[in-house]
């Protein structure tokens, strides 16, 4: 069994969930208290260790609530053990699990930052390179996340795709153009090569929030 998933981004009309310098902040602000709703609602919340490198989230629902038992378990996928021992997913406001690879555990090159990070985070390695999804989310269910939250960014979402791996999708998308070759999109890696190949979405609700558009869909498989 597998935790359900629930991808959630916010993206410009052109797709970007970022501008070519990494700056994010695309929702508006009754955007983001669905979004901290969200995470209030459930079990854990996932990103990549990119993310956490350029936004420092706190992944907490700290907009709708300040009892830390509202906050989701924090999973960060990081497969070089790269996570920042100052980040704020490091902080004492929800537990946190790293995700890392075998290959990153038995080298014995991360031996000193994995035991700084087991002072404030549960270490789980798993596939020899990058981090095995499939058996990190049968891990996430036995120990209790059921539903999952999944932030981002556009590299660990292709992944999660490409391993049909996620249930749900709820996306924000604002009204604003940045372009950018080099602009992350909600969805980048590798790609299908034909449209037959694609994962297949039914829209099951969409309204306004302010300016924002909200599209929520189930995934096909
Ligand atoms: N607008 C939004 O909703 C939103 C949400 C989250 C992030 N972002 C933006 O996304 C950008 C970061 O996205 P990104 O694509 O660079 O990085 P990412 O956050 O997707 O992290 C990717 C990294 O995860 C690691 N990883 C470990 N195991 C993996 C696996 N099995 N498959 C894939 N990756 C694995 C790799 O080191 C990989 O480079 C940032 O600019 C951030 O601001 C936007
Ligand atoms: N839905 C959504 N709208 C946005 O405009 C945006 N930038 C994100 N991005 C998610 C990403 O993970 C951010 O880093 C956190 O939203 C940072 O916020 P917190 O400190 O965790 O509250 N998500």
């Amino acid at each position: 069994m597998k935790s359900y998933v629930i991808l959630n981004a916010a993206m410009t009309l052109d797709g970007k969930i970022a501008t070519k310098t990494g700056n994010s902040e695309i929702s508006g602000e009754k955007d983001l208290i669905r979004v901290h709703e969200l995470r209030k609602e459930v079990d854990g919340i996932m990103v990549g260790i990119n993310t956490v490198m350029v936004d420092n989230p706190k992944l907490t629902a700290h907009k709708v609530s300040n009892n830390i038992e509202d906050n989701p378990v924090r999973i960060i996928v990081d497969s070089n053990v790269r996570t920042p021992l100052n980040s704020n997913v490091l902080n004492d406001k929800a537990k946190t699990i790293i995700a890392i690879s075998n290959n990153a555990l038995s080298s014995g090159n991360n031996n000193e930052k994995i035991e700084k990070l087991k002072k404030h985070a549960d270490v789980f390695s798993a596939g020899d390179y990058p981090v095995d999804l499939i058996k990190l989310l049968d891990y996430l269910y036995e120990n209790g996340i059921k539903t999952l939250m999944l932030e981002g960014g556009s590299t660990l979402i292709w992944a999660m795709f490409k391993h049909h791996l996620i249930d749900e999708i709820r996306l924000c998308v604002a009204p604003l153009i940045v372009g950018g070759f080099d602009a992350k999109t909600l969805v980048d890696g590798e790609g299908f090569k034909t449209m037959a190949e694609g994962i297949s979405l039914k829209l099951k609700n969409s309204y306004s929030l302010d300016n924002d558009l909200i599209l929520e869909y189930d995934c096909l498989y």
